[in-house]
């Protein structure tokens, strides 16, 4: 005996997939998704107006044929008639959610390239209807190619026109499978599928209309990466050109409370740590607090306006070119922040590889703790003029070292995952959110946030280090005529690190920051501070860090160490998240290995170009 045949009812999670299943069928048990790779088969039985008897399986919810949880791999794999003890579907049902119809036309779109004889519901039409939306379903039809049928599942509406239609399916001749057809590119679905419901709609709250209005721009696939690329790069012309009189005012602070300070204590060891260890390292962090706080002003801002998704949307399509999974997107954002959070963040993705490519290209993405390191360098060795009508200088390196980041980090991905964690990656879907404007509020708080997190890092970690350092190059204590930087403890370890370090030009002052700087990025401003205020003591010279930097580099050596610090994974908590995250110490050292190799080449074909260059 041959079974009846088999519809598939499929969508978005939230569609009304179960509504419409119950309606449909009968069923009485709560019906929900597939629990975990184990199919619990959740079949029903209907009977179509022309008398034949049918079966029908709800699916569990999905927002693509690229599975990113076991759920929606056995969505895949019983449309594909992949799924073990299961057979392929005769026809499929495909709910949409009227009022979120650009978000479930993309899956729409994927299911319907599948090729199998296929109905669509345009489900909760009620609710849309409630929001002022009206929509067309004669028009959604032409556009899909497939019947459209409005339905209201809660309130069984819509049902006799819908079993009529998968009555007519099912009489009519199967269609030959589309093959390999369904798009997997994201930024072309949603396009597509932005058009198909703008064609559909009728009138809309002038909120959505503006929402539609405006992917049509940023997701436009020769705008949207310029208008990006813009918004980036006026974010970093900003750091420099709003910080100045902030930065300058935090500045003058320090300098005038150490100087304070400095005058009411006796000469002495307790004032050298206060004065060299205190005010001149960790002083020298705290200063770039109003460059961190502007940058994660636009962060923000770009989060709330909803924005950022669109962004994640665009990357996306340039990541799976690298084998990273699209969830990567996320992850590596936050690691914009700091690489610790983003590497936390990669629980999300499934895929044990595409994961562990995240973790391991993590650290690549710029932390705000290489924003001093990097900000000190430029402000004293690049000078703040303009190359272009409000094109400052500064601001553009500063983008092309965050540039330099995000590239390393695709390319390490592609070569990572040619060799040492070989697999495929897959796209992603995710919902986007209608445009709004930021809540000021929020704002407010994520900007505390970060300034607490920043303030407490100086405290805290970098106050630490900075003092164990300002111990060991204070002592033993420098004779008359001699440099302190060359008899103290601290001093002999700079000359063993500087025997490695010297073919890429880096200085002994800088061999001195780097060990310190293992703890946090930012210690390497303040190891560098610390030291040049012990030295100037000697020779009475009232600079600022910047002016004694700039006396002693070259400029070569400058941009070499800003080289080596978009690579160099110089952050302990990164290294020991890494380890917690991957079960092991096998991947936290091969990150550090092949981190460091990456920096010393960087470095050192810096340093070699700029010396051709004649600007050794
Ligand atoms: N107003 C209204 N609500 C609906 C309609 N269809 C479904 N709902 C409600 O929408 C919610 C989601 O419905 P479900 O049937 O659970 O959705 P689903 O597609 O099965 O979701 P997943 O199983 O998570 O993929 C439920 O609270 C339903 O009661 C409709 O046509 N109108
Ligand atoms: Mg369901």
């Amino acid at each position: 005996m041959t079974p009846p045949p088999l519809i598939a009812v499929a969508g978005n999670p939230n569609a009304g997939k179960s509504a419409l299943f119950n309606a449909l069928t009968g069923a009485r048990q709560k019906v929900g998704n597939y629990p975990g790779v184990t199919v619990e088969r959740h079949v029903g039985k209907t009977i179509l107006p022309g008398g034949r008897p049918v079966e029908v399986v709800d699916l569990p919810g999905a927002y693509g044929l690229d599975p990113t949880s076991p759920d929606e791999e056995v969505t895949r794999d019983v449309l594909l008639g992949k799924q073990a003890g299961e057979r392929l579907p005769d026809a499929l049902l495909i709910v949409v959610d009227a009022s979120n119809l650009d978000n479930h036309l993309r899956f729409t779109l994927q299911l319907i390239d599948l090729g199998l004889p296929t109905v669509v519901a345009l489900n909760m039409v009620d609710l849309a209807k409630r929001d002022g939306l009206e929509l067309d379903a004669a028009r959604l039809q032409k556009e899909l190619g497939v019947p459209v049928i409005e339905t209201v599942a809660v309130r069984k509406r819509g049902l006799d026109p819908l079993l009529a239609a998968l009555d007519e399916l099912l009489l009519s001749p199967r269609l030959v499978r589309a093959g390999e057809g369904p798009s997997h590119d994201p930024l072309l679905l949603q396009l597509r599928a932005r058009d198909i419901a703008m064609a559909a709609i009728v009138s809309e709250t002038p909120v959505r209309r503006l929402t539609h209005r405006l992917d049509g721009l940023f997701l436009h696939p020769v705008a949207g990466p310029v208008i990006l690329a813009a918004i980036l790069f006026v974010m970093f012309q900003a750091v420099f050109a709003w910080s100045a009189p902030p930065a300058d005012a935090l500045e003058a602070l320090v300098t005038g409370l150490g100087t304070w300070i400095g005058g009411a204590l006796p000469d002495g060891i307790l004032r050298s740590l206060i004065i060299d260890g205190v005010f001149a390292g960790v002083g020298a962090v705290i200063v770039f607090l109003p460059q961190i706080l502007i940058l994660f002003l636009f962060i923000l801002l770009l989060e709330g306006t909803g924005y950022m998704v669109r962004a994640a949307f665009l990357m996306d399509r340039l990541m799976s070119h690298a084998g990273l999974s699209g969830r990567a997107f996320i992850p590596l954002l936050s690691s914009f922040a700091c690489a610790v959070p983003g590497i936390m963040a990669t629980r999300t993705i499934a895929d044990p590889k595409d994961r562990l490519t995240t973790i391991l290209v993590a650290p690549l993405m710029t932390c705000s703790a290489r924003l001093p390191v990097y900000t000190l360098i430029i402000g004293a060795f690049i000078p703040a003029r303009t190359v272009g009508p409000g094109i400052g200088l500064q601001g553009l390196v500063m983008f092309a070292l965050y540039l330099a980041g995000i590239i390393g980090a695709l390319l390490a991905a592609l070569v990572l995952r040619r060799t040492v964690v070989k697999g495929g990656g897959g796209a992603f879907m995710m919902e986007l959110p209608k445009y709004q404007m930021p809540r000021l509020a929020d704002v407010a708080l994520g900007l505390w946030q970060r300034a607490m997190i920043f303030l407490k890092r100086a405290g805290g970690i970098i106050l630490t280090t900075t003092v164990i350092l300002w111990a060991l190059a204070s002592f033993p204590q420098a004779g008359p005529g001699q440099k302190q930087s060359d008899v103290s403890i601290a001093g002999h370890i700079a000359d063993g690190i500087h025997t490695v370090v010297a073919p890429i030009g880096f200085n002994k002052d800088i061999s001195l920051a780097l060990l310190p700087a293992m703890a946090a990025r930012e210690v390497a401003v303040a190891a560098i501070g610390t030291v040049y205020s012990l030295d100037a003591e000697d020779e009475g010279q009232l600079q600022t860090l910047e002016q004694r930097m700039a006396g002693r580099w070259s400029l070569a050596t400058a941009l070499a160490f800003l080289a080596w610090f978009v690579f160099a994974p110089q952050c302990i908590s990164t290294i020991a998240v890494t380890r917690r995250e991957t079960n092991g110490w096998k991947w936290p050292l091969f990150m550090v290995g092949y981190l460091f190799t990456l920096a010393y080449i960087a470095a050192g074909a810096t340093y070699w170009t700029a010396v051709a260059f004649g600007l050794g």
